[in-house]
């Protein structure tokens, strides 16, 4: 049995991926939690004929606590969305404290749930959910995932003509450090199967890689962010996630973790310099099992590129921390 949660399921991200997820044969129940319109998402979504049975809450009555309790996976899209104009640190004001009341939630009501977060600033947020659970005394660093997947989603779109995959998820192309700007590194150089991309494409196409997200609020004009493909990308993850845990193997997937309590991130945190990175992570039955190095034999273009993205995570990390440890007066 497994049961997934969504908290912050009416907004552009939530519909789509609740969505998603009703529709998963992975999926036996379904709790939809946001601070507005979740009887009409779950009313909606509880007619479609699939597995999982769907319920909906919003904060009253201890809706949080009913929508957690016996949770799996709680897949975390609350938060307010970028406009033009800004970065996704400018969210961090309003972002971080719905991330750090909902991760409060989660560690009274589903500390043991796989805990996959979406709202930006990603490289702060996970950070804050972090420390929430290590001040409740129940992080699990195996079980809290930010998810990057959408970056790794659009470097597999962008560079399909060079992959040549007909279906261009099959290419393996891995982004790894952060998911903003220049925190974010597509590693071409370690695709597989691997592909040549000219030298006069391939600042454009890093660039894309990094600036995608940015495309797509350009092309909203004031109505949000990527939504249908983060749906997309964040179900992709929660999928993995979720087979893992029930005893599929060999599922490997880039994710943002905190590296000293995954096996094998130490060597990765020692590389870097910093404790929160994306890096491809072995998913099995306890969540992260394994993060992978591939730092090793990287081009000189690619080692400029992690520079400049551990430089940025630094300051983003240090900020989610600080955010929980001193909070700021209200
Ligand atoms: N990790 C990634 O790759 C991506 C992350 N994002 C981020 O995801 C977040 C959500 O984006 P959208 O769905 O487009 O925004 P949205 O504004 O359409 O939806 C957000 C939802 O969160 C709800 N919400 C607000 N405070 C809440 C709380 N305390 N508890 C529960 N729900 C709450 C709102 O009522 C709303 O329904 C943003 O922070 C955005 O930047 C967006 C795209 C990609
Ligand atoms: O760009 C944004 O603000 C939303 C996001 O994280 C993305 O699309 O990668």
């Amino acid at each position: 049995m497994v049961k997934a949660v969504v908290l912050g399921a009416s907004g552009g991200i939530g519909q789509p991926l609740s969505l998603l997820l009703k529709a998963s044969p992975l999926v036996d129940e379904l709790a939809l939690y946001d601070v507005v319109n979740t009887p009409g998402v779950a009313a909606d979504l509880s007619h479609i004929s699939s597995v999982a049975k769907i319920t909906g809450f919003l904060p009253a009555d201890d809706g949080l606590k009913k929508a957690l309790t016996g949770a799996d996976i709680v897949v975390i899209p609350a938060g307010i969305p970028r406009k033009p104009g800004m970065t996704r640190d400018d969210l961090f004001k309003i972002n971080a404290g719905i991330v750090r009341d909902l991760a409060k939630g989660i560690a009274e009501f589903a500390p043991k749930a796989f805990t996959l977060v979406i709202s930006n600033p990603v490289n702060s947020t996970v950070p804050i959910a972090a420390e929430v659970f290590k001040a409740a005394g129940v992080f699990d660093p195996k079980r809290l995932f930010g998810v990057t997947t959408l970056d790794v989603v659009r470097a597999e779109t962008f560079t399909q003509e060079f992959s040549g995959h007909k279906d261009p998820s099959q290419a393996t192309i891995p982004v790894v450090g952060g998911h903003s700007g220049e925190t974010i590194v597509p590693l071409f150089s370690k695709a597989s199967p691997s592909f040549q991309i000219p030298a006069d494409r391939y600042d454009a196409l890093v660039n894309r890689v990094q600036f995608g997200g940015d495309e797509v609020v350009k092309a909203k004009d004031g109505a949000g962010s990527a939504t249908l493909s983060m749906a997309y990308a964040g179900f992709r993850f929660a999928e993995a996630v979720i087979k893992a845990s029930k005893g599929e193997k060999g599922i490997i997937e880039p994710t943002f973790v905190f590296l000293p309590g995954v096996a094998g991130g130490e060597e990765i945190s020692k590389a870097t310099g910093v404790e929160f990175f994306s890096t491809p992570v072995e998913l099995g039955p306890h969540g992260a099992e394994k993060a992978i190095n591939i730092l090793d034999g990287v081009t000189e273009q690619e080692k400029k590129l992690l520079e400049a993205a551990v430089a940025g995570l630094k300051g983003n990390i240090e900020k989610g921390v600080e955010f929980v440890k001193n909070p700021p007066p209200k």
